[in-house]
């Protein structure tokens, strides 16, 4: 098999390119889905190393797509179990990481430039975004890819040439407002939510924190109140839980359904226009659990499940610090199901199955293989055109290279199953590749004799800033100087934690000229061989002038912006106007946002004292 596979590669590419091939280096993150397709696709055409990270054990649920994976794998780590399901078809050097690809230590940036290219097959925005400024830092090409159900993507990133994964903006999680979930719910979704986002760390989990400033979603000082209260009590119901004391389970639901739905009614604004919920009221508790989790299931046996389901909870909760939701976790899952579904009977909601709620919940879309596999093939020939070894396709430049997508997950009608456009600019306002980015090389040894004022001079100088520049750790948002704060220039970078894989970001303070220093991007990274002789390094990198964001009046009008527009920009630095091709204007997103304006003006920042 390996002898055919060899065969035909050298058909494709020819023997030179073929040959190339056997000595390249590239990095699969994510074992999941796409990446066990993928890492049999790159093996069998002949990739020289392949290095597969995947953070996560194998579960049950991911035998019906994950073909490298069996029952008696279950878990066991992914990213290891899949390198050794495909050694026998393969003449590839596989190396297998279990672990988090944005564990700095275990992945600090030098590790990441031995790669000639990147394939991204994971599941969530944090990470992909995380591998996509890595790409740009390094330049390094990147291949994204996703499905959901039916649909699928992959999208080539060639750092400076084409669109990277942030130059457009992501669709993020749908939230509701806390008083919908806490006071008024109206869907099932709501008290799924409730049950597993709320109820089930409240009573497992040992590190929930009730803001005392978050937003609730409503004004009405009496509701604020009861929602405030029923945290409180909440915690008292943790205190139960964690004695183990079975015979306080009554106790627990009575307080859930009953008194906490009685103190809601009392509140009569709530239900001017609303069905009135009606509390649980006398019930009793049975050991009988209905094992058809397709079915939907009585009031009682609701009940029964949660009663059996908080006992299982409880006993574990003796062994296991703090027990996160999960939906392959039978016992957390039958809570949450039961709890829902019981808030939902007093809310005159439809009730569910447990399996539809662990769709909820899960936030499920059901995985399809063959889709995962289609990605996977396009992913795996798109870098061959990416490495420029296909036999008699040579491409000229990157601008050549396709993307591929199904009609639904472009929005764009077409009758086509894919599509495959050739790759876009990049986009000019994008946060992440519009910002020129660099690595400061720096001793483990001038880590802490640095101050960050010398620092700061550095990069002034050699980048040509004014005097006035803020300087914020984007991996915190914390804010360690600007016009303002200059408390902690005397501080050492290490007192400062600033380390092996913090990203700075620059950018020029003044408000007052028509042009400015372009904000900058610089990810740090220890490196005491080539520190030998400086105690850091700055990269050689371009920072342009830009049109400053604030400009004087006068100039707005002079440049044609309407008075209208020009005004919104004086009383709000955080609206940007921009001018987009059709000549319009138009305002920024704040996700928009260059991100050293974006952090400027954030409230999540973090003032260290
Ligand atoms: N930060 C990360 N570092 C390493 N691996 C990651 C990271 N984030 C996600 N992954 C991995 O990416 C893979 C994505 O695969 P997939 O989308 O098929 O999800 P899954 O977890 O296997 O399936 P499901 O979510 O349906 O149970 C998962 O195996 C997941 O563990
Ligand atoms: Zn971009």
């Amino acid at each position: 098999m390996i002898q055919f596979e060899k065969t035909a590669s050298i058909e494709v590419l020819g023997a030179e390119n073929y040959a190339k091939l056997r000595h390249t280096k590239v990095l699969l993150v994510g074992a999941g889905g796409i990446g066990c397709e993928l890492l049999k696709n790159l093996v069998l055409m002949g990739f020289g190393e392949v290095h597969v990270v995947d953070l996560d054990t194998i579960d049950l649920s991911n035998l019906n797509r994950q073909f490298l994976f069996r029952q008696r794998d279950i878990r066991q780590p992914k990213a290891t179990t899949a390198v050794k399901a495909v050694q026998h078809i393969s003449n590839s050097t596989l190396i297998a990481y279990q672990c988090n690809i944005q564990d700095t230590e275990k992945f600090p940036l030098s590790w990441f430039s031995q790669f000639a290219l990147f394939f991204n097959a994971l599941d969530n925005l944090e990470a992909r975004r995380y591998v996509n400024q890595i790409a740009q830092l390094l330049h390094k090409p990147l291949i994204e890819s996703g499905t959901a159900g039916f649909d699928g993507y992959i999208q080539p990133i060639i750092p400076g040439e084409t669109e990277c994964f942030d130059c457009t903006t992501k669709e993020t999680p749908k939230t509701f407002p806390v008083c919908t979930i806490r006071s008024t719910p109206s869907q099932p979704v709501h008290c799924i939510v409730w049950a597993k986002n709320f109820l089930f760390p409240q009573l497992f989990s040992t590190s929930t924190t009730a803001s005392a400033n978050e937003d609730l979603g409503t004004d009405d000082p009496l509701e604020i109140e009861r929602i405030r209260q029923e945290t409180n009590e909440l915690r008292e119901l943790q205190e139960y839980i964690k004695s183990g004391d079975e015979s306080r389970i009554p106790t627990i639901i009575e307080k859930l359904y009953t008194h906490d739905i009685e103190k809601l009614l009392a509140i009569e604004n709530l239900w001017r226009t609303r069905q009135k919920p009606v509390p649980l009221g006398r019930f009793d508790l049975t050991d009988a659990v209905n094992p058809d989790f397709n079915a939907v299931w009585s009031l009682q046996e609701q009940l029964d499940c949660l009663a059996n389901a908080t006992k299982k909870l409880m006993k574990r909760q003796a062994t296991e610090d703090q027990i996160d939701f999960d939906k392959d976790d039978v016992d957390s899952l039958e809570f949450v199901a039961a709890a829902a579904n019981i808030r939902a009977h007093v809310f005159h909601l439809p009730i569910k199955s447990i399996f539809d709620i662990k769709q909820i919940a899960g936030n499920i879309i059901p995985a399809i293989a063959t889709t995962n596999a289609i990605i996977a093939g396009l992913s795996s020939l798109a870098s061959l055109r990416v490495l420029n070894l296909m036999k008699g396709f040579p491409v000229k430049s990157p601008k050549e290279l396709n993307m591929a997508f199904t009609a639904r997950a472009s929005n764009i009608p077409t009758h086509r199953y894919l599509s495959n456009p050739v790759l876009a600019s990049p986009n000019s306002r994008c946060p992440v590749c519009s910002v020129p980015r660099g690595v400061i090389k720096i001793s483990g040894k001038a880590l802490s004799s640095t101050k960050l004022q010398d620092l700061i001079e550095a990069i002034r100088q050699k980048y040509h800033y004014p005097g006035e520049v803020s300087v914020v750790d984007k991996s915190t948002q914390r804010l360690l100087a600007d016009i303002d704060f200059d408390d902690l220039l005397e501080k050492s970078l290490l007192d400062l934690k600033i380390r092996s894989g913090v990203l700075l970001m620059i950018a020029d303070e003044r408000d007052d000229v028509v042009e400015i220093r372009a904000g900058s991007e610089f990810y740090i990274q220890e490196d005491s061989k080539n520190c030998a002789s400086h105690p850091f390094l700055l990269p050689e990198m371009k920072v342009k002038m830009v049109k400053s964001e604030v400009e004087p009046p006068q100039e707005s009008l002079e440049n044609g912006l309407d008075e209208t527009t020009t005004n919104v920009a004086q009383s709000s630095d955080v609206l940007i106007i921009d001018e987009d091709e059709s000549g319009s204007k138009r305002k920024l997103e704040e996700s928009e946002l260059p991100p050293n304006k974006k952090a400027k003006h954030t409230e999540e920042l973090v003032l260290l004292d």
